[in-house]
């Protein structure tokens, strides 16, 4: 007779705490089906994949051992957090993940009590935790009790500064905190610079310590052992690095290397830690990212994000494009500049592949430099070979740029640097949502003395900035484009030094005029087509330039319609209020102008696609043809008769 086929365990977990009644053995088999639910989950909806692999077994271990949510467990950027919602009650709506109304990608506060702090921009954690644990001791959440506080942090994230200032700041209040290290040798490419050598050494030289090493320092934290595993724990403990790493010197307790993979090292470990710890501890766990499944582990990228693909295969399933992506060209053409001109170089914080830069890195090796998730050294870094001389390109998503902002005024505009900032994934980016919308750009760039602010229209478009960027040699300049693929337009053969502050007009028409800076122009087009059948004509101008202003264009504009529309992809504070600053020192409202001004409304958007973003934030062709409809005064299709 056949044997009855066992109920996975992953069935029987509705929070975390059913883990606790698994023993260890279950455990390891749970980590095995949840690896196989992330996969097909992430086979159904694209996402991050490979970050999360590779912390199956810590995810399970960690919920095991800790009390979540009474516990506050905080993944760093989050990206690998997906294990950690199907064992905290959201198995149901994993399949939702990065969706429109689904769940987000990251770890949210508002969708569970188990993701006690938001993240997505990385190395966050550490200073969170603290704080967590911080607000614990001052009895900050009396009807919570005194939880703990747990970071899991990459060694990506790891190479960030704000990861060393919040460990210099624990070693310091000697607070009980866990720090789990999570160190796959991978950040979403491969990782970089000294530290990332630093802990390699760890755990290529270890055990390095001896026995007598292994009294001193994190071990004298632990007991003889007296529960499940315990006896392994101190024979493994025996053979850990402990003191005299760079942690140690900061004030942490420093377990390690264990392998991430093995619960009967993890469980021992984290059971004792739990235990005992009285201040900062550090555990350095050695994980693969991707791991268990092998399309991922071989890919370059390690799996870190995927389209929709086939489980058997590991096929991706994309849509195909003919245009090119706004990230390729920009990777392309600096790369055909440079072969003309020695001075050009490019920095990029973490992302050679998502900038377009891998292409220069390849062809200029000695002129690409990857700083590592470093934002603030690396706007800075720049600013330094600007002064030395260089003509540097600083490719940084609009969102991570916001982390480099003081580096951006005080160290380049101050100082009038001619740094080129070229911003990628400006304006709404869909999947991942209202962490990664380059929404303020505009708005923090154009409002600093002495900046070029420029946003492509199309790709063509983009080939003439960067063309133009790299001329500019009097003060910084930037020029921002969006995720994804371009317009599809012609591309010229060389990218054309443009006039700075000068926009071009795209087509004359009567009444009301839009001006758009960026990408919006095809939906202001599209707007047009529409309006043209209810003879509605607009003159449509593409600004290039928030700052300088185009004034002649401008005032041409206003002066020769009823009504002035622009828009713009970001808040307000951007393109629209410099416009309507214009209009004002001009005295043109006095005369009658009307004039509008289409930002991004003073909300964060959940994720969608980026044409359903738009959609809620009121930028799409509809809602173009309606504001044009409305500051005329003309009904509106819905009030057609
Ligand atoms: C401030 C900031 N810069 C860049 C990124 C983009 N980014 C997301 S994950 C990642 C790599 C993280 O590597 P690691 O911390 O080692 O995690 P792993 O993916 O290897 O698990 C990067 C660069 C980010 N999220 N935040
Ligand atoms: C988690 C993270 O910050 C990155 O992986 C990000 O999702 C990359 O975005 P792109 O896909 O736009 O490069
Ligand atoms: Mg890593």
């Amino acid at each position: 007779m056949a044997s009855r086929p066992e109920t996975p365990l992953l069935d029987r977990v509705s929070t975390p705490a059913d883990l606790k009644r698994f023993s260890d053995s279950e455990l390891a088999r749970l980590a095995h089906e949840l690896r196989a639910e992330t996969i097909a989950a992430v086979s159904e909806t694209g996402g991050h994949l490979g970050a999360g692999l590779g912390v199956v077994e810590l995810t399970v271990a960690l919920h095991a051992v800790f009390d979540t949510p009474r516990d506050k467990l905080i993944w760093d950027v989050s990206h690998q957090s997906y294990p950690h919602k199907i064992l905290t009650g959201r198995r149901d709506r994993i399949r939702t993940i990065r969706q429109k109304d689904g769940l987000s990608g990251f770890t949210k506060r508002s969708e569970s009590p188990y993701d006690p702090f938001g993240a997505a921009h990385s190395s966050t954690s550490i200073s969170a935790a603290l704080g967590f644990a911080v607000a614990r001791d001052l009895g900050g959440a009396p009807d919570t009790g005194a939880g703990d506080a747990i970071a899991v942090i990459g060694d990506g994230a790891m190479s960030a500064g704000m990861a060393y200032e919040a460990m210099n700041n624990a070693g310091h209040l000697k607070k009980r905190l866990f720090v789990i290290l999570n160190d796959n040798e991978m950040s979403i490419a491969p990782p970089t610079g000294a530290m990332s050598s630093y802990l390699m050494r760890l755990y290529s030289e270890a055990p390095f310590h001896t026995l007598k090493d292994a009294a001193k320092g994190a071990v004298s934290l632990l007991p003889e052992p007296f529960q499940q595993g315990a006896k392994r724990a101190k024979e493994m403990i025996k053979g850990m690095a402990v003191g005299g790493t760079l942690f140690e010197a900061l004030g942490f307790s420093y377990l390690g290397p264990i392998d991430g993979h093995d619960l009967d090292q993890l469980l021992p470990v984290l059971r004792t830690v739990h235990q005992r710890a009285t201040g900062p501890v550090l555990i350095h766990v050695l994980t693969k990212k991707g791991k268990g499944y092998a399309p991922a582990e071989t890919a370059s990228d390690k799996g870190h994000a995927t389209a929709k693909f086939d489980v058997v295969t590991g096929q991706q399933k994309k849509a195909p494009s003919n245009a090119p992506s706004y990230t390729k060209v920009f990777g392309e053409t600096l790369t055909a500049l440079a072969s003309d001109d020695p001075r050009i170089c490019a920095v990029t914080a973490a992302m050679p592949d998502g900038t377009g830069l891998n292409l220069f890195a390849e062809r200029y090796p000695s002129r690409c430099f990857d700083v590592g998730i470093a934002e603030q050294h690396g706007v800075t870094f720049a600013a330094g070979l600007a002064a030395g001389g260089m003509r540097p390109f600083c490719a940084i998503y609009s969102t991570f740029l916001q982390r480099g902002y003081d580096q951006v005024v005080h160290d380049v505009a101050i100082q009038r640097l001619p740094v080129r900032f070229a911003v990628d994934r400006a304006g709404l980016v869909g999947a991942d949502g209202a962490t990664h919308a380059g929404s303020y750009d505009i708005a923090y760039l154009s409002n600093l003395p002495g900046f070029t602010v420029m946003a492509a229209a199309d790709e063509a478009e983009l080939k003439h900035m960067v063309a133009t960027a790299a001329a500019h040699d009097d003060g910084p300049i930037a020029f921002r484009y969006p995720r994804g693929e371009g317009e599809g337009v012609e591309m010229p053969e060389r990218g054309e030094v443009l006039e700075i502050g000068r926009g071009r007009m795209i087509r004359e028409g009567k009444r009301v005029a839009i001006l758009s800076f960026g990408t919006r122009l095809g939906e202001v087009r599209k707007a047009c087509e529409t309006l043209e059948a209810r003879g509605i004509s607009p003159t449509v101008a593409d600004a290039r330039f928030a700052k300088p202003l185009d004034r002649d264009l401008i005032l041409r504009l206003a002066a020769e319609h009823e009504a002035l529309i622009t828009i713009e992809e970001g808040a307000v504070g951007g393109f629209g209020s410099h416009v309507a600053q214009l209009l004002a020192e001009e005295g043109v409202f006095d005369s009658g102008l009307r004039f509008r001004s289409m930002v991004l409304p003073d909300v964060f958007i959940d994720q969608a696609s980026p044409a359903d973003m738009y959609a809620v934030a009121g930028l799409d062709a509809e809602k173009i043809e309606a504001k044009v409809l409305s500051v005329l005064g003309v009904e509106s299709i819905g009030k057609r008769a």
